[in-house]
């Protein structure tokens, strides 16, 4: 029964360990990566996020420094920060941690940052260049979400994909990666009807909504892949993802229980994207 759960420990010690190989090579050429993680205000999921980003460069021996900024600053004041970093030799990613505080655009914000430093893959530039299939820095979560898939063995080609979620960070450049893959793949939002038939139909269902334990068994596929990126509070303090992982684990094929996989592979292809941008950088 457990031998399908996906066991992201393993899965993120394996890519890490790779990681941490190839900044030591790089360091006998003496060249660090360096990430900057920008964090505006106080939220304390957003903390969470940016103390684990922290600890995994420190892991594979990436340079990090976080800034910690009040959440009155001014969105001049975060633009003079991001064009600081832009120049700052030390620094090869650049990441804002979203959402901004609301007086904040940002897309502003977003298309200030250096594309070759755009760890995140939120530039305009490369969200277009992954469009267009040329070579770009990939949104995080969704390169996780297919090196997590690849890594089950489960072939991508030829397979009827569904996406739930069209959001800029996780469904629509998952979608996209997907298409790349050669799946044929559907899109699913709040607007979608037979949603469950669609979803049923899915050999990969991946699922990033933000609604705890939203998809139940009855849009499952026996047998398919389920990923799930959703990370959900509680009232009583735990994490849920968007899939009734209990109702779900019973039929599925492989699947990813939250918290535990697709958040720790985030955080792993935001350190394999800021060693991609420094090896760019110096050549
Ligand atoms: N593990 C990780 O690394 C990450 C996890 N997350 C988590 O993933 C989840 C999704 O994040 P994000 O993409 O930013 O979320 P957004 O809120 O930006 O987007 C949610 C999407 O889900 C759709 N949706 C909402 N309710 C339904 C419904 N009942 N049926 C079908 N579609 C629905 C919305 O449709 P519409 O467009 O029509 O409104 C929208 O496209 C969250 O729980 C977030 O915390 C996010 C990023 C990284
Ligand atoms: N510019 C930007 N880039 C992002 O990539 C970005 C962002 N803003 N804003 C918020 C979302 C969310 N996100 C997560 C990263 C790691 C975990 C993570 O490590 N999750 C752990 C658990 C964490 C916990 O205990 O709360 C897990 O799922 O096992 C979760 C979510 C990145 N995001
Ligand atoms: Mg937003």
């Amino acid at each position: 029964m457990a031998d399908h759960i996906i066991n992201g420990k393993e899965l993120v010690s394996d890519v890490r360990g790779r990681l941490k190989e190839e900044v030591e090579r790089l360091a006998a050429e003496g060249l660090q990566p360096g990430l900057a993680v920008i964090l505006v205000g106080e939220d304390p999921a957003s903390a969470v996020y940016v103390r684990n980003k922290a600890k995994a460069c420190e892991q594979v021996g990436i340079y990090s420094e976080v800034h910690r900024l009040p959440a009155e600053t001014t969105q001049t004041e975060l633009l003079e920060l991001v064009h600081k970093l832009n120049a700052a030799a030390n620094i090869h990613g650049i990441l804002v941690q979203l959402p901004l505080p609301k007086h904040i655009s940002e897309d502003a914000v977003i298309d200030a940052i250096a594309v070759e430093k755009d760890v995140d893959g939120f530039h305009p530039i490369n969200v277009g260049n992954l469009s267009i299939g040329k070579p770009s820095l990939l949104p995080c979560t969704p390169a996780g979400i297919i090196e997590i898939i690849k890594r089950t063995g489960t072939s991508i080609s030829g397979k009827r994909a569904v996406v739930i979620g069209r959001s800029n960070i996780v469904g629509k450049p998952v979608a996209m990666l997907l298409l790349r893959e050669s799946a044929t793949v559907t899109i699913c939002h709040s607007r979608t009807e037979n949603m469950k038939e669609l979803c049923r139909e899915a050999d990969i269902l991946v699922v990033a909504i933000g609604k705890p334990k939203f998809v139940t068994k009855e849009f499952v596929k026996p047998g398919a892949i389920v990923i799930d990126v959703g990370i959900n509070r509680l009232e009583d303090g735990k994490l849920a993802g968007d899939v009734d992982f209990d109702d779900v684990v019973g039929i599925s094929g492989p699947i990813t229980p939250v918290p535990g996989v697709v958040g720790p592979m985030t955080i792993t292809m935001l350190l394999q994207n800021t060693v991609q941008a420094a090896k760019a950088l110096r050549s």
